[in-house]
């Protein structure tokens, strides 16, 4: 893939040539270096030293430290080449050091998408990256999976291909703990669905499926999503997305079902988490909507708003209320 398609992405998805040590310099010093298991950071890089007793090995950490550890919990570390490689199937040593140290480096880099094999890996960054704008999807669109670097759009068109050509339904799960961006990489593979079908039409139409799609999860965040000490929007339900296309690609419907709502929520709630979040978009409602409910504006006045916290930050309600309420009135 030429990078200059990617724009201003191209920097937080593929490194530029990084200078390696010479070929002999490395290969000599690549086989005396291992990881170690190491409280602090899981695994620090060390150089074998020798044999110690009962066989245990001597390495010496980066850190200058000697450690006498057993021979199983040493691992090898791979040839500084593989640094930033981008599928860590092809790791010449593949263990749990080498794909942490692996996901480390790149994410340095805010390269935040690798593959493992048939899996994309994807690291929050906490932070908006410029990696998602219409001329990226725009290059990712029919490459093959080898040939452009890891990113969530590559799934989805290789999913969407895939669909094209061999007329057979795909499935695409995330999974994570709470907080790993299931969510928002789900609404990126939808994004880059609704693009594909509608590319050449008119952007953006007011109540086109594309459209209707994205507003239809928004009104679900608002009654199944919630504030928890993990994650300020956490999504308190699994979701089955289905998505119909026509022998064209075009998008003709879609269908999403849920499971598993996490109904405690409604009754009590954890220190520093909160009930759903449209509870206390109605309470910071006008005064209108208050008497007609016949509610007032404080959460601390009904006793299941009021376990955890009542508001998050850089979340405001009252305007969440109104967009809530135009998305509700269009369907
Ligand atoms: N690719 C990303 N770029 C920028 N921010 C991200 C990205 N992925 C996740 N985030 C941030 O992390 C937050 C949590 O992500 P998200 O809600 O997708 O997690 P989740 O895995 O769906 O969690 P839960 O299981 O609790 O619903 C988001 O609200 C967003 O602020």
């Amino acid at each position: 893939m030429d990078l200059s398609e990617l724009g201003e992405a191209a920097t937080f998805l593929r490194t530029i040539e990084v200078e390696l040590l010479p070929p002999q310099a490395t290969a000599l010093d690549e086989k005396k270096k291992c990881w170690v298991p190491d409280d602090k950071n899981t695994y620090v890089e060390a150089t074998f030293k020798g044999s110690g007793d009962d066989g245990k090995i001597i390495v010496e950490t980066i850190d200058g430290k000697s450690l006498c550890v057993k021979e199983e919990e040493v691992q090898r570390m791979n040839p500084p080449e593989f640094d930033m490689i981008e599928d860590m199937a092809m790791l010449t040593h593949l263990h749990e050091a080498s794909v942490l140290c692996t996901l480390k480096r790149r994410y340095e880099c805010w390269m935040i998408y690798t593959y493992s094999g048939l899996f994309c890996v994807s690291i929050n960054p906490y932070k908006w990256l410029p990696v998602y704008q219409k001329e990226v999807m725009a290059a990712y669109k029919g490459k093959r999976r080898s040939e452009a670097p890891p990113h969530i759009f590559a799934v989805a068109d290789n999913a969407f291909q895939d669909m094209l050509h061999n007329r057979e339904n795909q499935s695409v799960l995330f999974t994570g703990e709470s907080g790993a961006g299931k969510t928002v990489n789900a609404k990126h593979i939808m994004q880059y669905f609704a693009t594909m079908a509608t590319m050449g039409e008119p952007r953006e139409k007011p109540g086109t499926l594309e459209e209707q799609i994205k507003q239809v999860n928004l009104i679900l965040e608002a009654f199944g999503n919630a504030k928890t000490l993990r994650n300020d929007n956490s999504s308190r339900f699994g979701k089955f997305i289905r998505m119909h296309f026509c022998a064209r690609g075009k998008l003709s419907s879609a269908d999403i079902n849920i499971y598993l709502l996490e109904k405690s929520r409604v009754i009590s709630q954890q220190p520093g988490e909160r009930n759903y979040h449209i509870f206390y978009q109605i309470l910071s409602g006008k005064k209108e909507l208050h008497d007609m409910l016949l509610v007032s504006e404080n959460p601390s006045d009904f006793h299941f708003c009021s376990y955890g916290v009542a508001a998050v930050e850089n979340l405001d309600d009252a305007e969440e209320l109104l967009a809530t309420d135009v998305r509700l009135i269009s369907y």
